[in-house]
């Protein structure tokens, strides 16, 4: 057979391929579809249905990537069932979901991985606004940056969990790269200040430092903020990542400038629904403890009793009185694994407050 008419012949296999994909594809969502109008049909007088379920869908997609024999990686085949489930969630019922705008935000990305490209995302000026448009019930769920590998615990999100009453019902993380924009009109030989968000220019420290020491570093309130504003100007570069670079069509000078190669954040998703277990989940909790002798060793002794794993252990300065710290905790489990429950009940039997934030399956993608 001629190389052309090999060509010919395979294209016609994957055009079959893709036909009975499409059917399966089909028949999947009008399963989803009926999955709703039981939904609808169980519930009790005045119950509202619950459509999202994130616990199924992380068991999905670990499923699938069990049984993933290649040539597509894990993580390849995941992110594709996870667009699947996402426009199958919209026919039941397409989400709305808050994040720290504006668009082409690391959050915004964060919040596609997680849900996928079939929600509606809404993006928000400040992270106490997506916590309050989410208790106001003006959208499904919110999704906040919570941690930085390189820069540590971000404190507007862990106050306004002080302040709000949201349950967190997932996690996901997201690599970080940096990049140094320029916009067409940018003289690259005269730039004299730098645009990013605080916590971005803070990843790039050192590189700023090594490639433009005497430039003026100016944090505005994102980091797609930030390539909105070089735009307009000749001499102003910005640093922020692909999708807000493309987002306004900006030029890339240096790449992956953050001083630390595996610079990843970590973000939350919050809303009003209690996650049930999966086997495999991590819990947050807050606790107030009042500043005595020992205070810490009081606190994590049940957790070490328990072989529990801690992930982070994060103190802030409590809002309620001065030198009264409150530590924010994430470990493995779920608040209902008998385990969890008895270390919970120890550590509140010792603390001024315990609060927990949620129990969500850990991260699949
Ligand atoms: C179909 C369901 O509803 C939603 C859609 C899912 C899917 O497409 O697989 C999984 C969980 C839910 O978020 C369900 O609850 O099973």
């Amino acid at each position: 057979m001629s190389d052309e008419a090999q060509l010919k012949a395979l294209r016609n296999r994957i055009d079959s391929i893709d036909e009975k994909v499409l059917e399966l594809i089909s028949e999947r969502a009008r399963c989803a579809q009926t999955v709703a109008e039981v939904k609808q049909k169980t519930l009790a007088e005045g119950e509202k249905p619950v459509f999202y379920r994130p616990e199924r869908e992380a068991w999905v997609l670990k499923h699938i990537m069990e049984l993933n024999k290649g040539p597509l990686d894990n993580e390849e085949v995941a992110r594709l069932f996870r667009e699947i489930m996402s426009a199958c969630l919209a026919l039941e019922e397409p989400l709305r979901v808050a994040y720290l705008g504006p668009e082409g935000t690391f959050t915004q990305a964060a919040a596609l991985k997680h849900f996928g490209h079939s929600v509606v995302s809404v993006p928000m000026a400040a992270i106490d606004e997506i916590f309050r448009e989410v208790a106001a019930g003006a959208v499904h769920f919110g999704v906040v940056p919570v941690e930085n590998s390189t820069e540590g615990a971000i404190n507007h999100t862990l106050d306004s969990f002080l302040e709000h009453d949201l349950a967190i019902c997932g996690e996901v993380e997201l690599r970080i790269h940096h990049h140094l924009l320029v916009g067409e009109n940018t003289r690259t030989d005269k730039i004299s200040r730098v645009y990013s968000h605080a916590q971005s220019l803070a990843q790039c420290r050192k590189w700023l430092d090594a490639h433009y020491p005497n430039v003026e570093r100016v944090a505005v309130a994102s980091n797609a903020e930030a390539a909105r504003r070089v735009k307009g100007e000749w001499n102003s570069a910005a640093i922020a990542g692909d999708i807000a670079g493309e987002l306004y069509g900006l030029t890339r000078i240096a790449e992956k400038i953050e001083d630390r190669p595996d610079n990843s954040t970590r973000f939350l998703m919050i809303g009003n629904q209690e996650v049930p277990p999966t086997g495999d989940d991590k819990t947050s909790i807050i606790v107030s403890m009042n500043n005595r002798p020992g205070v810490l060793h009081h606190l994590l002794q049940p957790f070490h009793e328990n072989g529990i794993d801690l992930t982070r252990i994060e103190t802030r300065p409590s809002r309620s009185g001065k030198w009264t710290y409150v530590f924010f905790i994430d470990f493995f489990g779920h608040q209902h694994d008998p385990l969890i429950k008895g270390a919970l009940e120890k550590i509140r039997e010792e603390a001024v407050a315990l609060k927990i934030l949620g129990s969500y399956p850990k991260a699949v993608l």
